[in-house]
């Protein structure tokens, strides 16, 4: 299994060693637009193969694109993160071109790719690569619901004082601080309903900090995260790489799921192999609904920023 990771930033270099420490790869390629980035981050990395006891080779190149061909996997990483006070939607005008042109380097040399897209705002960037790229729509997925599931674990366990192997839950909807929507009403103990555990306020306090996650860490990191996103892609590479079959909620374009029509947004799928094997269909309460369809409205608006 070959995978390319575009952008060699914090974001991409850390879902390039999150995934070797996996082992579950032959081959990892960086690729970077900054002479020597990509080269130096994968010589640094591929120096910690025999501490860390890794089999991956990881290789660097500044923009040379056929150092990518037949890959099966490509994650675009590449754009320009966001600073605090930042949304991720102001983000578009800089990183729409970007990941356009990377989206069209990277099908060129390998036309059976499978792509993740993480560049923000990224539900827009996946539906800009669903226009761009030519690929059928299960081999384009967003990467964003797995990184806010994991924030929402994180908060549920502090809120309930538990492990976090203790909880579970997904974040849905949209990767942005309003439109996140964390399935509270879903999220479990142990099997047992979140909600039996905490206190209204403890629930509010739950969902607002996931939803502000990404905002919180820019403002005390002055960029975006990087450990938890570079974590989030490994996982859905892994579920890839070895048809795992994972439900996992990622970014897809919706053709009446959920009631929503050309966008991409994020709700609960099967990855395996073959990228997006099935979208799963999970009842909604009424409220949820609704704060889905909001947050779909306010995607659709960002999505008419783009020049195709
Ligand atoms: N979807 C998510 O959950 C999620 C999580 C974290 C970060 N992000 C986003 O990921 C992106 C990267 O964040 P980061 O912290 O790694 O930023 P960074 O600045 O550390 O790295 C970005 C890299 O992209 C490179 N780049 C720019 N244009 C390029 C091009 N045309 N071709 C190849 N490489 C190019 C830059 O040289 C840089 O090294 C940002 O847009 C950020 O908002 C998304
Ligand atoms: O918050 C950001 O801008 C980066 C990323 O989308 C995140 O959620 O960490």
């Amino acid at each position: 299994m070959k995978v390319t990771v575009v952008g060699a930033g914090a974001v991409g270099a850390s879902c390039a060693e999150y995934i070797a420490m996996k082992n579950f790869c032959s081959e990892v390629v960086l690729v970077d637009i900054k002479e020597g980035f990509a080269e130096g981050k994968a010589m640094d990395l591929m120096q910690t193969a025999s501490l860390n006891g890794f089999d991956t080779k990881i290789t660097g190149t500044t923009g040379d694109y056929s150092k990518t061909a037949g890959s099966h996997v490509a994650v675009i990483t590449s754009g320009i993160p966001r600073k605090p006070g930042m949304t991720r939607e102001e983000l578009i005008g800089i990183n729409a071109g970007i990941v356009k042109e990377v989206t069209e380097n990277l099908v060129k040399n390998s036309p059976e790719v499978i792509i993740i897209v993480v560049s923000n705002p990224m539900d827009t960037m996946a539906y800009l690569v669903h226009k761009t790229s030519g690929l059928p729509k299960h081999k384009i997925i967003g990467m964003g619901g797995a990184l806010d599931s994991a924030r929402f674990k994180y908060r549920l366990a502090e809120a309930l004082e538990s492990p976090i192997s203790d909880v579970d839950g997904m974040v849905i909807a949209a990767h942005s601080d309003t439109g996140m929507l964390p399935l509270l009403s879903k999220a479990t103990r142990n099997g047992v309903p979140v909600t039996e555990f905490l206190s209204d306020e403890q629930q509010k306090y739950v969902i607002e900090e996931t939803k502000v996650g990404g905002a919180t860490l820019t403002k005390l990191l002055g960029t975006s995260a990087w450990y938890a996103p570079g974590a989030a892609v490994s996982v859905m590479v892994q579920a890839i790489a070895c048809d795992q079959k994972k439900m996992i909620p990622c970014s897809l374009m919706l053709e009446g799921e959920y009631g929503q029509n050309d966008i991409c947004l994020g709700v609960p799928a099967i990855i395996g192999a073959n990228g997006v094997e099935k979208i799963v269909n999970v009842t909604l309460t009424a409220d949820e609904q609704l704060k889905f369809a909001e947050a779909a409205n306010a995607v659709r608006e960002v999505n008419g920023d783009l020049k195709f």
